[in-house]
């Protein structure tokens, strides 16, 4: 079935139909015992998707993305892989079914070399070494020319392209990336989009958690709008870039805060 509905949200907008390949049912999650940051999110993933999450800061986004991955405790509700129930299993079971977790922050080892990266990235399976580094360098031809470069001493785009690597090193089915545009400069973040992409054409689905919304419903094939925890929009990314609800609740209010900002700065004195 293409469109659930929890409550009159139509909850899977556009989703294709069949068994999705990675699905999370109902999830309530937080830190702090009481009190859920997700209160009730649903999403679904089919093969071959790339699919975002946007939302306004604090909407539950990257712990969304914890919780699928293990990382925050899943109080309710359900996470399923294969139609294989994974809620609540450990990171390392995870990335050994299939799973990849790129974190915003931290996320590669800045004292290794980006060959090193990449094979911590496959301590589980080491032999494969040689195949999946030939599949990664056939995406990033420069992680292979600077295979034995520090990793601490690249640009923050560069180091980003490491961690998604190391990510897919275990031939992942899907990849979940954390916010991965953050912190970096316009033309930084159109690279990320565009490598994202790449990701998702080499066959891998993704579902990426982003700030830029607007950046990421371009490249999406559909999104979830997360709002308190809640599922709130779903649907293309075309189309939610275009609904006059969306655009005035979350990226119209994201144009205002820039536009803001801008008349907020300081002007120059005009010349004499
Ligand atoms: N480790 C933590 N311990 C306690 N509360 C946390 C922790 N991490 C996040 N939170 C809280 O959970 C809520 C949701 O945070 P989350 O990072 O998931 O939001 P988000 O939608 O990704 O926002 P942003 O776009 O600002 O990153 C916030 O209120 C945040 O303060």
């Amino acid at each position: 079935m293409s469109t659930t509905t929890a409550g009159d949200v139509a909850v899977h907008r556009g989703a294709p139909e069949g068994n999705p390949l990675l699905a999370a049912t109902d999830v309530f999650a937080g830190y702090l015992p009481g009190v859920d940051i997700l209160n009730g999110c649903n999403l679904v993933v089919h093969p071959g998707e790339l699919v975002g999450i946007i939302g306004p800061n604090g909407a539950g986004k990257s712990t969304l993305l914890k919780a699928l991955f293990g990382l925050v405790r899943i109080r309710e509700g359900s996470v399923t892989l294969k139609d294989e129930d994974i809620t609540n299993h450990r990171a390392d079971s995870l990335v050994r079914r299939g799973v990849g977790f790129v974190p915003q922050t931290n996320n590669v080892f800045p004292s290794l070399s980006i060959e090193e990266n990449l094979q911590m990235g496959l301590y589980q399976a080491p032999k494969r070494f040689e195949e999946r580094f030939a599949f990664i360098v056939d995406l990033f031809p420069t992680l292979g020319d600077r295979r034995k470069q520090r990793a601490g001493s690249l640009s923050g785009g560069e180091r980003q392209m490491v961690a998604m690597a190391r990510a897919l090193m275990m031939d992942p089915s899907v990849l979940l990336l954390d916010e991965p545009s953050a912190g970096l400069s316009p033309v930084r973040q159109d690279e990320t989009f565009i490598r994202t992409r790449k990701i998702n054409k080499a066959g891998v689905s993704v579902v990426i958690v982003e700030q830029n919304a607007r950046r990421a419903l371009q490249i999406c094939d559909r999104a979830y709008v997360l709002d308190q925890g809640r599922n709130a929009y779903s649907g293309p990314g075309r189309e939610l870039m275009n609904d006059p609800k969306v655009i005035e609740l979350y990226l119209g209010t994201l144009a205002a805060d820039v536009e803001a900002a801008a008349s907020a700065a300081p002007t120059a004195e005009p010349e004499a």
